[in-house]
C-alpha cells in the first residue's frame, strides 16, 4: 500500500471545508500535511523483517505475549478502536523474537480494519511464518465508533478471537491459554 501524501492533503482540506471550518486558519492550515505525515509514519511501523530462531529448537510449551496495547481504526468511520491483542503459539522447532509478535499487531493494526479480520490476520501471518504446532489470537477492544457516537456505549469490550492449529483441536490447550492470560471461562 503506497502512501499518496498530495492526495491525503487534497482530501483533508475538503474535508475540512465539508464540515464547515477554514482550512487556511491558523490551527488548522498546516492539518492536511500533518495527517499526511502521520499516515506515512503508520506505513513505516507496517514494516518489518520477520526473524526466526532455530536455536531454541527444544523449546515446544507455549509461549504468550499477552496484554499487547494496540490502536487500530474501524474502517466504517476511521475512528479508532483500541485495546489489547493476547497471543499464544507452540513452536515446531523454530521460534520468533517476541517483539516480533507485537510489530506483526502492528503490520496489521495500522490501517482501516475491522476486529474480526485483524485477528485472523494476526492468527494466519503467524501461522505461515513459524508453522508452529498452534497458534491463538484474542483481542478485546473499545469501539469510539460505538462509544463517542450511534449507540454510544463507551467501556464496552468487543471481544474476538481466532485459534489456528492444536489450540482449535486441543480443548485443555486452548483452556491453558486462556487461563494464562486470565480470561478462563470466557
Ligand atoms: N463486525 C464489526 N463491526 C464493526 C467494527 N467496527 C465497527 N463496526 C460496526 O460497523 C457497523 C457499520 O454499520 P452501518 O449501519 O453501515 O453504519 P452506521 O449507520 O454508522 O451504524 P451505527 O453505528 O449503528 O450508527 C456498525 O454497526 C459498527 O458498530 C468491527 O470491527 N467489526
Ligand atoms: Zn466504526
Amino acid at each position: 500500500m503506497a502512501i499518496d501524501k498530495e492526495k491525503i492533503k487534497q482530501a483533508i482540506r475538503l474535508f475540512l471545508e465539508g464540515i464547515g471550518e477554514d482550512p487556511d486558519r491558523e490551527g488548522l492550515k498546516e492539518t492536511p500535511d500533518r495527517i499526511a505525515r502521520m499516515w506515512e509514519e503508520f506505513d513505516r511501523q507496517r514494516e518489518f523483517n520477520f526473524k526466526l530462531f532455530e536455536e531454541f529448537g527444544d523449546y515446544n510449551e507455549m509461549v504468550i505475549v499477552k496484554d499487547i496495547r494496540f490502536y487500530s481504526l474501524c474502517e466504517h468511520h476511521l475512528l479508532p478502536f483500541f485495546g489489547k491483542v493476547h497471543i499464544a503459539y507452540i513452536p515446531d522447532k523454530v521460534v520468533c523474537g517476541l517483539s516480533k509478535l507485537v510489530r506483526t499487531v502492528k503490520a496489521f493494526s495500522l490501517r482501516p480494519q475491522v476486529q474480526e479480520r485483524l485477528t485472523q490476520q494476526i492468527a494466519d501471518f503467524l501461522q505461515e511464518q513459524l508453522n508452529p504446532k498452534g497458534v491463538a489470537v484474542v483481542i478485546e477492544a473499545e469501539h469510539l465508533c460505538m462509544s463517542m457516537r450511534g449507540v454510544m456505549t463507551p467501556g464496552h469490550i468487543t471481544v474476538t478471537s481466532a485459534l489456528r492449529g492444536i489450540f482449535l483441536k486441543d480443548l485443555r490447550t486452548r483452556e491453558e491459554f486462556l487461563k494464562l492470560i486470565g480470561k478462563q471461562g470466557l
